[in-house]
């Protein structure tokens, strides 16, 4: 079976915005509607559990929050902190099932691309994520100027969501290092997995500076989801 996890209890600190960059308006919603659409919309999704802040008031005002798949906890001081609490929140899920991890902050993913990653990660034992491979030439930068040319044919770009079984993520989440845990993959690799690559899409830009909005606006006009 499968579930998601959206974790959406950041401050959102580098945009500084005023309130979390989850709740700013794109095209009329808030960034965190068009972030849970294609995933409360995949067919066989089960349930899903947005982590939240202790302190928000926000989401209990959208409307989306009365959809049935969808639940609520709260999350904790890191981004792995959050989503363990998220994975505990699964109450139905059994260690076997398939658990989706999606930022709150990444309003663009296509349908398409869910689909694929589900069906390829599934296939998998360690599960898999979106990406893109590095498109630009890479620089290692010394005191501010260009000392090399990383080879890039190596470097991919890790996305959400990422897909993996319940209990291999709980075990590597808990065993980790959750203030330096980025992404939910790189816990899987520091317990020794190898999750799949699947290529997605360069617009599922995770909003993180302010001028990211008019890019992920773009992206779901061009997308025809305005
Ligand atoms: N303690 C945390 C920190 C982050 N997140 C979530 O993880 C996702 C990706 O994190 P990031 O872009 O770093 O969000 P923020 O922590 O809000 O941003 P910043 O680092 O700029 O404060 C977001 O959906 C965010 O809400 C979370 O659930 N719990
Ligand atoms: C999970 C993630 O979105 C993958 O790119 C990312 O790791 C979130 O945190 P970041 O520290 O802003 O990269």
């Amino acid at each position: 079976m499968l579930y998601a996890v959206v974790p959406a209890a950041g401050r959102g600190a580098r945009m500084d915005a005023g309130l979390p960059k989850q709740y700013l308006q794109l095209g009329g919603r808030a960034v965190i509607e068009h972030a849970l659409e294609p995933l409360l919309d995949y067919p066989e999704l089960e349930q899903l559990v947005v982590v939240l802040a202790p302190d928000d008031q926000d989401f209990a005002t959208l409307g989306v929050a009365g959809h049935p798949l969808l639940s609520t906890c709260v999350g904790g001081a890191s981004r792995a902190d959050s989503v363990l609490a998220g994975l505990n929140a699964l109450d139905a899920a059994d260690v076997d099932d398939w658990v989706l991890v999606h930022d709150a902050a990444r309003p663009c993913l296509r349908p398409d691309d869910l689909d694929r990653l589900v069906r390829q990660a599934r296939r998998s034992p360690d599960g898999g994520l979106l990406a893109v491979p590095a498109r630009d030439t890479l620089k290692q930068s010394q005191e501010g100027h260009a000392s090399s040319t990383l080879d890039r044919s190596t470097i991919w770009q890790a996305q959400t969501p990422q897909l993996f079984r319940l209990g291999l993520l709980r075990q590597a989440l808990e065993q980790g290092d959750r203030m330096h845990i980025t992404d939910e993959a790189s816990a899987i690799e520091l317990a020794g997995g190898r999750p799949r690559l699947v290529q997605g899409h360069g617009d599922n830009l995770k909003v993180t500076w302010l001028d990211d909005l008019p890019m992920a606006e773009a992206s779901l006009r061009a997308q025809g989801r305005l």
